[in-house]
């Protein structure tokens, strides 16, 4: 197994905790980039970035590789927001893929998820969301997943393993009166309806990618390895195609037929 370096970014809904396991000084961090082949913030593996090793790693180049995994620490509500889907990400943003993604609760957290995008104009207007979003308690250990077009929200007290296609792009909807950037019409042309029920799973499989907890067992070939306990040298691993990896009360996450078929 090798490890993967992480990146911090820091955000105004960022978990000051994070900054004393990692000793990084400043503000808050948010987010651990794990894994990460976006130009935002790219990780290295064995001393090349996870772009340059791609195909030795996984058997498939990328120009960016496909899937992007962050540890994320909350003490304030995120953003209501929503993400693009591929055709939309491609057409209007230039980039090549949406955004898709996949929560994995390390402790007991909360969500919302607005299941009728049609309330939103009304609620801007009014400054009234109460009935516009559900917010819904997760418990730790619970799968989430939010296709493109979902509006939700990460609570705060959340930490979570967060997967997802390589994008940053986010619509802002709401932000809880942070005088941020709020990208509304986007936001509205992406917008579809769900039920927060359809949301929480006990494992992820879809096109982009899979997502399972695993206690303790092998993983034959590419896979990325997130252990579940946070700690000082907190890291991803990856196994490469061809070895196989003990794996530990863990995340494993694989590419979905989605990134292996193009
Ligand atoms: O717009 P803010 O509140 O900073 O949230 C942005 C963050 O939202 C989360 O739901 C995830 O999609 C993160 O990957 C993203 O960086």
């Amino acid at each position: 197994m090798i490890k993967i370096e992480p990146k911090f970014r820091e955000q105004v809904w960022g978990d000051s905790n994070l900054n004393k396991i990692f000793g990084i000084k400043g503000n808050p961090i948010g987010e651990v980039w794990l894994l990460s082949g976006h130009p935002l913030y790219t990780t290295d593996v064995n001393g090349k970035t996870i772009n340059e090793a791609a195909k030795e790693l996984c058997g498939k180049k990328f120009k960016r590789f496909p899937l992007l995994i962050k540890l994320i620490s909350t003490n304030a509500w995120l953003s209501l927001q929503v993400h693009p889907d591929d055709e939309y990400a491609q057409r209007v943003e230039g980039e090549p893929w949406g955004k898709s993604e996949a929560w994995y609760f390390l402790k007991d957290g909360e969500i919302a998820i607005c299941e009728d995008p049609s309330l939103i104009p009304q609620a801007l207007k009014s400054g009234n969301w109460e009935k516009v979003i559900q917010k819904v308690k997760v418990k730790k250990g619970t799968f989430v997943y939010i296709p493109a077009g979902v509006v939700h929200a990460l609570g705060p007290n959340s930490t979570i393993i967060e997967v997802q296609q390589s994008s940053d792009l986010t619509y802002r909807i709401y932000d809880w009166g942070r005088p941020r950037e709020l990208h509304i019409e986007k936001a509205l042309q992406v917008a579809k309806n769900t039920k927060y029920e359809d949301l929480l799973m006990e494992k992820i499989s879809c096109k982009y990618f899979n997502m399972e907890e695993l206690s303790e067992g092998y993983v034959d070939g590419f896979a990325v390895d997130v252990p579940k306990k946070i700690e000082k040298n907190f890291g991803a691993f990856v196994i490469p195609k061809g070895s196989k990896g003990f794996v530990k009360d863990s995340i494993i996450v694989t590419l979905g037929e989605f990134f292996l078929n193009s």
